[in-house]
């Protein structure tokens, strides 16, 4: 048979499609911007026939419609492996959890682990003239899944790039069971917002501390996108990108010339990425692009990889640091805001490069005015979960300075933490660094300067 007519006597409605959904049933609907669309269109008009449907996903980025239903959490559990904003919608809905991962580990974690892949359903591009749909900029794990995957439905969206260059990119027609030629919906956006004063001030600092011809991964969150534009502004040049997520700032620094990956030991003058979020300025950028290369992200996040990068810069964001060392990045308290994804592995994997160097950003405070609360604290909020222990915790950053504090004892830490902390918390945290017996002497001096 023709790879035509393969393609056609596997072409069905979205409705026909997820007919093969029972109850009980774990679904996978990919990734990010590969979401199903009309396929969750589909599932969701099945509600009232369907119970107990898992359905997994991640890094959300608009509300699936099983979960615009009336009573969702009678038909669907969602089990997100990176929560965004929707994703913390429907776990306070009461029908939302996280799974816990080492990002670069979610492979290992479908290929050994994970029971059941019932059905798995997402948006691919077009196929090509091989017989090949590309995931798009979500190749992440997506091969992973189907390698598991009972039963293979990809809905063909005429927008997703082809994200080339690296491997277990795209899926061939012989392995699809169902082919579902979607609305073709435009790529969710998801837009930086502009800098904040502390956000450029945290950006200068880290800025100041990278050389030419470093190689550069940012995380999620507003301030290493700011990081990313104050990137594309300074005097910088070769600098190569091997990184998780791939965010508008890379197109912008790519764009005003700093970007060449020349020096790169690995994957020489292509950037290479696990998934991707932005606008369409991204989009365009990644379609059929032979300077960047879309891999798995056990390739892109495995600290072994990382570390095989000389002068390996990783920025990531968290929400509250103690006088340990210790860094939450994905809950506060008991409440769960997003997820460790791949920020262990590059925080681990950019200390061992040789001359590589970890920051972790962060404001100092956070809250309204009048309210502020700090977001160094002396002992982590009782639930907060530990993202990077304080023996992987490399470079701290907020606006009032940097902090490195590999080789510190545990006063040596609290005294250079406490030294970016907010003043008016400073004496407050003194106190209880006395009292936790971290505390050697009264230290009122300029914030530490970094020793990679
Ligand atoms: C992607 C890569 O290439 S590699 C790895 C990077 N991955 C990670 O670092 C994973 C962990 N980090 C993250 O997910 C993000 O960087 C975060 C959550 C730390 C910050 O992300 P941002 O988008 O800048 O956070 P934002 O300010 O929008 O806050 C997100 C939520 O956390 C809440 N929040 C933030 N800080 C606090 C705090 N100190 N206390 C309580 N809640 C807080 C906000 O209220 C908001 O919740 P809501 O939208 O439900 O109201
Ligand atoms: C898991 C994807 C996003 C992240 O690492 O923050």
């Amino acid at each position: 048979m023709g790879l035509m007519d393969e393609y056609r006597s596997k072409l069905v409605t979205a409705e026909q499609a997820v007919k093969v959904v029972k109850s009980g049933d774990w679904v996978d609907y990919g990734w990010c911007v590969g979401h199903a669309y009309e396929l969750d269109k589909a599932l969701a008009a099945r509600a009232e026939e369907l119970t107990d449907v898992k359905v997994r996903g991640g890094v959300t980025l608009w509300m699936p419609e099983i979960f615009k239903i009336e009573n969702p959490g009678d038909h669907f559990t969602w089990m997100s492996w990176h929560f965004m904003g929707v994703d913390r919608k429907i776990y306070e809905m009461g029908c939302g959890y996280y799974g816990p991962i080492k990002y670069n580990e979610l492979p290992r974690y479908y290929r050994n682990h994970v029971k059941d892949v019932d059905v798995a359903m997402f948006q691919v591009a077009p196929m090509d003239r091989h017989g090949y749909f590309n995931f798009g900029p979500q190749t992440s794990h997506m091969m992973a899944v189907c390698e598991r995957a009972k039963i293979i439905i990809v809905e063909v969206n005429e927008n997703m790039p082809r994200c080339l260059g690296g491997y277990e990119s795209e899926i061939h027609i012989s392995k699809v069971d169902y082919i579902v030629e979607g609305p073709n919906p435009p790529l969710a956006q998801l837009p930086s917002a502009p800098p904040t004063e502390v956000d450029k001030r945290v950006a200068e600092l880290i800025v100041s501390q990278i050389g030419d011809g470093a190689c550069l991964q940012l995380g999620t969150g507003w301030m290493p996108n700011a990081v990313g534009t104050m990137i594309a502004e300074s005097d910088l040049k070769d600098l190569g990108v091997h990184t998780e997520m791939y965010v508008d700032a890379f197109v912008d620094i790519y764009n005003a010339g700093k970007i060449t990956g020349a020096r790169k030991s690995i994957d020489r003058f292509r950037q290479a990425f696990a998934f991707g979020a932005g606008t369409n300025k991204l989009y365009e950028f990644v379609n059929d692009n032979p300077g960047v290369a879309s891999y798995p992200v056990d390739y892109t996040n495995h600290p072994s990889q990382v570390a095989k990068l000389d002068n390996f810069i990783s920025i990531n964001n968290a929400i509250e640091i103690d006088l340990f060392g210790q860094v939450c990045s994905e809950s506060s308290g008991i409440r769960h805001i997003s997820g460790t994804g791949g920020q262990l592995d590059f925080v681990q994997g950019a200390y061992d490069s040789r001359g590589g160097k970890s920051f972790i950003c962060l404001s100092s405070t956070y809250g309204k005015k009048g309210e502020l609360k700090s977001r160094i604290v002396p002992t982590l909020t009782p639930g907060s979960i530990v993202t990077d222990p304080r023996t992987a915790t490399h470079i701290i950053v907020t606006e009032y300075g940097m902090a490195n504090l590999k080789g510190l004892s545990t006063w040596e830490r609290a005294e250079a933490i406490i030294n970016i902390a907010h003043p008016d918390f400073r004496d407050q945290l003194i106190a209880e660094a006395e009292k936790m017996k971290i505390w050697r002497r009264s230290n009122k001096r300029g914030s530490q300067t970094v020793v990679a």
